[in-house]
């Protein structure tokens, strides 16, 4: 279609990936067909971003073991990457900080890619115009729009007492974008009519159904793995090795923080929220 732009759009997904699971990787796929199938967007890239030790989340094992698995996880996609950064994180990171963190360096890789090629210096002006009008809301208009993608609880979480700042919120809605997958036991077309906040933003919030239930959850899996249980076809096989060979998910892992407050809970309590 002539004049019809095509928006280019990497996806980011937080969370623990204890461990990564099927069903993570099945995420992106399923919200890049979605995407596409519009006809409005081209997806280019996936980040998994799994969640620093300092979330303080019960059972959380050791960043460095989730991040590896989630390597493994990933080695044979050809646009699903694994970003450490959020998990070397000296304390847990609120969520607007990574979408920024990962907006930021998407905008430098384009602009080092400007740099190069000293042919497109018109283009490269235009980014520079953009920044000197102070314009960090506003997507420059050549890199990628970033979208945070998750699961339908994870949207619903919105929702509980001291776990997100609404300016945190509007922030991810408004500036960037979500992308949410169905889950059994979630309805987040009536979350989000429900709420006034998200309801505003409605246009950036693209809701994915997923026809082919599937409830495989980290909880489950580690579950099975303290039983003793298979997991094998519910994880690529690679992370099932890497979790035998390195005896990961006991009943001593399970009990990791189990006194401790979560994070943004401990952040926010007493604090206003608004
Ligand atoms: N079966 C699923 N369907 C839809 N989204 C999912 C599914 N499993 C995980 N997700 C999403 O993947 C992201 C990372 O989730 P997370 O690491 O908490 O996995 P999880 O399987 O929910 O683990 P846990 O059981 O430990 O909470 C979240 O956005 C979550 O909503
Ligand atoms: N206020 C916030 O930014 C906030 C609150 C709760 C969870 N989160 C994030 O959501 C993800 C949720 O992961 P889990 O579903 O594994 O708990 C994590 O990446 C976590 O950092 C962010
Ligand atoms: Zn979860």
């Amino acid at each position: 279609m002539e004049g019809h732009s095509v928006t280019r759009v990497a996806l980011l997904a937080c969370g623990s990936f204890n461990p990564i699971t099927n069903m993570h990787l099945r995420m992106f796929e399923l919200a890049r067909d979605h995407l596409e199938d519009t006809g409005n967007y081209r997806v280019v890239k996936g980040i998994i971003s799994p969640v620093g030790d300092g979330y303080k989340k019960k059972g959380l094992i050791e960043a460095c073991h989730r991040v590896e698995m989630a390597r493994l996880a990933t080695e044979s996609s050809d646009w699903i990457t694994v970003d450490a950064w959020e998990s070397l994180q000296p304390e847990w990171v609120e969520t607007a900080k990574v979408v920024r963190h990962h907006y930021q360096k998407l905008a430098a890789v384009e602009q080092n890619n400007d740099d190069v090629d000293t042919v497109k210096f018109a283009k490269k002006r235009r980014i520079e115009e953009n920044c000197h009008q102070g314009s960090s809301h506003q997507r420059s208009r050549d890199s990628p729009q970033l979208m945070l993608l998750c699961g339908a609880d994870v949207l619903e979480s919105f929702g509980v007492p001291n776990l997100w700042k609404q300016e945190d919120i509007a922030e991810i809605v408004g500036r960037f974008g979500l992308i949410c997958i169905t889950r059994c036991g979630n309805e987040p077309q009536k979350f989000i009519h429900q709420s006034d906040a998200l309801w505003k933003h409605r246009k950036n919030i693209h809701v994915v159904h997923e026809w082919v239930t599937n409830d495989i959850s980290a909880t489950h899996v580690r579950r099975a793995l303290r039983r003793g249980r298979s997991v094998r076809y519910l994880l690529p096989d690679a992370v099932v090795h890497y979790i035998q060979d390195h005896e990961l998910y006991s009943a001593e892992s399970e009990q990791k923080n189990a006194d401790v407050i979560l994070a943004p809970l401990q952040r926010y309590a007493g604090a206003s929220s608004s």
